[in-house]
């Protein structure tokens, strides 16, 4: 007999075995990577969806905080076809959902057809069937999560100290560890700020670039951000992943969008419109630039020609959809973290004008 379930927006509830119990909902989304279950569920990108993983056994590897990209469990469950009892015991240890034994090839045929959607969850002994569905129809639509900066912001500054070869403001609207620790191997001092920081607390720190990190949910929700971005547009060089990139875009003029069901894992391939060359790219995002406003195409994702890389000389800003830190995934473009370093090198800060 099951003692889990997962009612979809569409009406079904799939059965499933609880590995981690509790009642939750979220948005219902996968990913197709086979390795990096540690930095995805720590990864705050992934707050209020519930992730399943397309790679049939999660957890064969065990489980390290080194790995970690923050110091919580993110999504709000979990769903595989195996899990084993390293990575259930963690997230029940975090009071987090988690299911397998269910057909998850059913699951992302569905998102892939009908987009990612609803989902609610209900596993344990007494769960059932209508907890599920009761928790699918109280699931919000991501655009209507507002403030979710707050859920995943540091709320004071931090400093992440390097060897002072620069010094960058971080807009953390829910960063991953390693996208800090890649830039403070490079020698940089990271400010990092909360997402609602003012254009004066920027400038306090007197930075050398801004720079806007991953975060989840819709980006036109990171008001403060965006604000913070027209202010110094042209001023100061900036930077952006993922959702730092869509936020930037967003506020130099251009726009995004919701895709139907994004992209997630860590085999995306990216070409650069200026060499023709492809790289192999860790992605997880929902959203994609439209509009490009101001800014050029330097990269586009080969599967399906949305925009990966976004350049200005004028404005001294460079942007990425994909996840250079590669944390998990392949290495071939943590170079970006070079390029961030050499345009806060080679400008002066904006005390100093
Ligand atoms: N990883 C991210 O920064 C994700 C950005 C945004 N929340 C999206 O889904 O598109």
């Amino acid at each position: 007999m099951s003692d889990a379930y997962i009612a979809l927006a569409d009406g079904r509830v799939l059965e499933a075995r609880a590995r981690a119990p509790g009642r939750t909902r979220g948005e219902l989304v996968f990913t197709t990577a086979y390795t990096g279950y540690e930095e995805s569920l720590t990864d705050p990108s992934y707050a209020e969806q519930i992730l399943t993983f397309s790679y049939p056994l999660i957890g064969n590897y065990g489980v390290r905080s080194e790995r970690f990209e923050s110091d919580s469990v993110q999504p709000r469950a979990a769903i595989a076809r195996e899990l084993t009892d390293d990575v259930a015991e963690w997230l029940a240890d975090e009071g987090v959902p988690a299911v397998d034994h269910v057909d998850t090839r059913e699951i992302v045929t569905t998102v892939r057809e009908e987009g990612a959607m609803a989902c609610g969850i209900a596993a344990g002994p007494d769960a059932t069937p209508e907890d599920a569905v009761e928790e699918m129809e109280a699931c919000k639509p991501m655009s209507d999560h507002v403030d979710i900066g707050a859920q995943v912001s540091v709320t004071e500054p931090t400093v992440y100290e390097g060897d002072g070869v620069a010094d960058v403001a971080l807009l953390d609207c829910g960063a991953k560890g390693s996208i800090i620790s890649s830039l403070t191997e490079r020698g940089a001092d990271v400010h990092v700020l909360p997402y609602d920081a003012t254009p004066e607390d920027v400038a306090d720190v007197d930075p050398d670039v801004l720079f806007v990190s991953n975060g989840p949910g819709d980006p036109e929700n990171f008001v403060a951000a965006q604000e913070v971005v027209d202010e110094f547009a042209g001023e100061l060089p900036m930077a952006g992943i993922c959702l730092g990139q869509q936020v930037i875009t967003s506020a130099l003029g251009g726009s995004t969008e919701k895709m139907a069901f994004g992209h997630r894992g860590v085999n995306q391939p990216v070409k650069d419109l200026r060499t023709d060359k492809v790289v192999m790219t860790t992605q997880n995002h929902g959203y994609t630039v439209d509009d490009t406003g101001p800014l050029e195409v330097t990269q586009v994702n080969v599967n399906d020609d949305t925009v990966e890389g976004l350049d200005s000389e004028e404005l001294d800003v460079i942007t990425r959809q994909y996840h250079p830190e590669a944390n998990p995934g392949p290495h071939d473009s943590l170079g970006f973290f070079d390029d961030v370093l050499d345009l806060a090198r080679s400008t002066p800060s904006v005390a100093a004008d």
